[in-house]
């Protein structure tokens, strides 16, 4: 049966930069949090590259091998507690190669889908450590259609468009985007919510690696652009609950979808 709204629970954790041991047993200290919350989450979601940091020059010996690792604990947790998560996104190393790359998990433990980030960040090196993801990431929980995106990802708006044109009503968004252009990281995601009319639900990690500073500010936003959550600075988990009828109400309103022209641009 379609669920009608959602519990969402956002790990904004801080990630130790080369130290996969530290940041899973971070992580599952996080996750055991989220679920004893009074208010149980119904999707859980993490940041960027989380079981590594930006530790490009040894990814290829720190990278989850198949994502097994990861796969096991996602698995295993959300089987037991009966919760959908979108597993942030992990170095993972598939052959010779890596990719940075969100596995997801519905409430009975399947994983019902995967998607590696499309767009490399120059300005982290990505490009030169790994390799690009070739297809988009669309994905069913709760017979509720979402879509995946990876921190760079959003300020590609055709890709956004093309998982709303898919049907996706939420847009996922785990990011390690860092200081200083907390203007661009806020902007872009309204866009991106406003324009496609749908739930952008983005969480960011904090802390420093090196001389690189990351804000947080994980956000919920609705159709309308209302943000609905905003975290700050520091370690936490960002809740927020989220309607999926307003979807349909705000694109009755502005009915975007009907207006397009596609034939002219
Ligand atoms: N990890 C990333 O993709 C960072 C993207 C970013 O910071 C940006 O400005 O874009």
């Amino acid at each position: 049966m379609t669920q009608k709204q959602w519990k969402l629970a956002l790990l904004q954790m801080d990630v130790s930069i080369g130290e996969p041991e530290r940041n899973f047993a971070r992580l599952e200290e996080l996750l055991e949090e989220a679920v004893s919350h009074e208010e149980k989450p119904d999707v859980i979601v993490f940041p960027e590259m989380w079981n590594t940091g930006y530790a490009l020059d040894r990814i290829h010996e720190l990278a989850d091998r198949e994502g097994e690792r990861t796969e096991r604990l996602l698995s295993g947790f959300s089987r037991k507690h009966g919760v959908n998560v979108i597993g942030g996104s992990v170095a993972d190393k598939r052959g010779d190669d890596v990719y940075n790359t969100i596995y997801a998990f519905d409430r009975s433990g399947s994983r019902t889908a995967d998607y590696s980030k499309i767009h490399l960040f120059r300005l982290m090196d990505e490009e030169k450590y790994l390799q690009s993801g070739d297809r988009v990431g669309a994905l069913e929980l709760d017979g509720i259609q979402a879509g995946m995106m990876i921190c760079y990802d959003i300020r590609f708006p055709e890709l956004s468009r093309k998982l709303a044109l898919g049907g996706s009503q939420v847009l996922f968004v785990p990011a390690e985007w860092p200081n200083p252009r907390l203007h661009h990281w806020r902007t872009l995601l309204m866009a991106r919510a406003i324009e496609n009319q749908m739930y952008v639900v983005a969480c960011n990690r904090v802390g420093v690696s090196g001389t690189t500073e990351f804000f947080g500010h994980s956000m919920v936003i609705d159709p309308w652009g209302e943000v609905l959550a905003e975290g700050d600075g520091t370690e936490r988990i960002v809740r927020a609950s989220i309607d999926l009828e307003l979807v349909e109400q705000v694109r009755s309103k502005i009915p975007v979808f009907e207006d397009r022209r596609p034939a002219l641009y």
